[in-house]
């Protein structure tokens, strides 16, 4: 690849639609106007022409010289009558012309990121955004794109630097004791409380569980009523349900957004002795899955009550519900410890009470309000290196050089967060989540 290159896409869906959205970048993008459509337009206005001769359509021109455009470089938009025919017209005049190439996916924001446009979590929000599908979700990317993570890990890099700009000095003077002792407490003075934030920053996981969605899955004895339960939150007949026990064997999983809160949901088969081949592996996947979810739902039938999930989901978060309240609740001396939700899937009754415990758990608390949160697993893994040589630079007893060396070692974590250094290995893995034409 080569940023020589003048590179096309649609940037618009697949389907037809009533515009589509033509993009090109790089630097004979100029040329690529005064081919298609004559003279090029005033920067940043559209203008409605004609393009290609003869006329492949008529459509509006954006024109955006470098460095004031998206990607950096020149750029150009074509937007155009939103067929397939008119779009493969277009994109294929442009590649006629000398110079020019498809752009592979992400390619437009990887220029971005390399014209230090976008910092890597502002692209990685921005991938998140063009995939919101809830209204959290859409903050939460939103607020990344616009650079609440970089702001943050920037911030907490310049601290560190800092701190090794002491240390260093403190060097410098080894021979003088007292120097080398008051540069280590004022670093000291700048780690701990940065140790503290990082700490405090990788404990939260609603920004993970809101950007991944919660995965509830809803387990118990057969005939529980835990497909009524999926077919009541989800408001449509999504599993078989039925007066037979055993009637779940495959997963069953619906998408739920709950006050915007995204949660993934799994209703499985009743957990029991299984009888054949068939309800064994249903109670096999059942099992799995419930191992792997953020959080069980654990069902029981007021009228035959199994309370407690079996010993493989122990140690799992599980959410007790009480259905099929309609006929009669157990006595509470039953139940205290465990506080289930008391519930009917048939009458609706204690359904909003659920609704609410779920959506808490899956992030409404950092949907609004400028609270921020980390949202993948890059940012985790680095964070927890760098926090660990800040551990080691308080907590261990080492010398001057080692504690230097500690504080350049989370400096540069700090660095391949935002990708000012180190990153070529991950930038192939974040650009291909992107779409052709962004
Ligand atoms: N038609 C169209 N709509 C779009 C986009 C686009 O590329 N084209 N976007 C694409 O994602 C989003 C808007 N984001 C954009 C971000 C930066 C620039 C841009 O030209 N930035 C320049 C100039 C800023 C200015 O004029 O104030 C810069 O940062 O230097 C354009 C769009 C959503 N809507
Ligand atoms: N009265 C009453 N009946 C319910 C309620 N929820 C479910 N049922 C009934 O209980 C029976 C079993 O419901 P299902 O939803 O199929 O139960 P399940 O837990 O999915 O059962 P398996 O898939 O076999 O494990 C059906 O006859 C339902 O109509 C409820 O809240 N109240
Ligand atoms: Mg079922």
């Amino acid at each position: 690849m080569s940023v020589d290159d003048t590179i096309v896409a649609p940037a618009s869906g697949a389907g037809p639609s009533a515009v589509a959205v033509i993009r090109i970048s790089g630097p004979r993008t100029r040329a690529v106007l005064e081919v298609l459509v004559g003279r090029v337009p005033r920067p940043r206005q559209a203008s409605l022409r004609d393009i290609g001769s003869p006329a492949l359509d008529r459509g509006l021109v954006l024109w955006f010289p470098a460095p004031k455009s998206f990607t950096g470089e020149d750029m150009a938009e074509l937007q155009v009558h939103g067929s397939r025919a008119v779009v493969q017209a277009v994109v294929e005049a442009v590649l006629a012309v000398e110079g020019t190439r498809l752009a592979e996916p992400g390619a437009f924001a990887r220029r971005a990121f390399e014209n230090g446009k976008l910092d890597l979590t502002e692209v990685e929000g921005l991938a998140d955004l063009i995939n919101a599908e809830t209204e959290a979700q859409r903050r939460q990317a939103l607020a990344q794109s616009e650079g609440s993570l970089r702001r943050l890990y920037e911030g907490w890099r310049a601290e560190l630097l800092q701190a090794q700009a002491l240390m260093e000095a403190g060097l410098d003077f080894a021979d003088e004791a007292d120097v080398a002792l008051d540069v280590g407490v004022k670093a000291s003075a700048i780690v701990a409380p940065l140790l503290q934030s990082i700490e405090a920053h990788l404990a939260d996981r609603s920004g993970e569980r809101l950007r991944d969605g919660l995965r509830v899955v809803i387990a118990g004895p057969p005939n529980a009523g835990k497909s009524s339960l999926l077919n009541a939150l989800a408001k449509r007949d999504a599993a078989i349900v039925s007066e037979e026990a055993g009637t779940t064997r495959d997963v069953i999983e619906v998408h739920l957004d709950l006050g915007g809160c995204p949660v993934i949901l799994a209703d499985t088969a009743g957990i029991r002795a299984g009888r054949g081949e068939v309800e064994q592996e249903g109670i096999r996947r059942a099992l799995a899955r419930a191992e792997d979810a953020d959080l069980v739902l654990w069902v029981i039938d007021a009228t035959d009550p199994v309370w407690a999930p079996p010993a493989p989901l122990a140690a799992k978060d599980v959410v007790f519900a009480l259905n099929k309240s309609d006929w009669g609740v157990p006595p509470a001396h039953n139940h205290a410890a465990i506080n289930p939700l008391i519930l009917s899937a048939k009458t609706g009754a204690g359904l909003e009470a659920l609704i609410d415990r779920l959506a808490d758990l899956a992030g409404a608390e950092s949907a609004g309000s400028g609270h921020i949160s980390l949202t993948r697993t890059r940012h985790r893994t680095e964070l927890v290196s760098s926090r660990d040589a800040l551990q080691r630079f308080v907590s261990h007893d080492l010398s001057p050089e080692l504690k230097a060396e500690e504080l350049r070692i989370a400096a540069r974590h700090l660095g391949r967060l935002t990708g000012l250094i180190d990153v070529e290995e991950v930038l192939g893995a974040i650009f291909a989540e992107f779409c052709i034409g962004k």
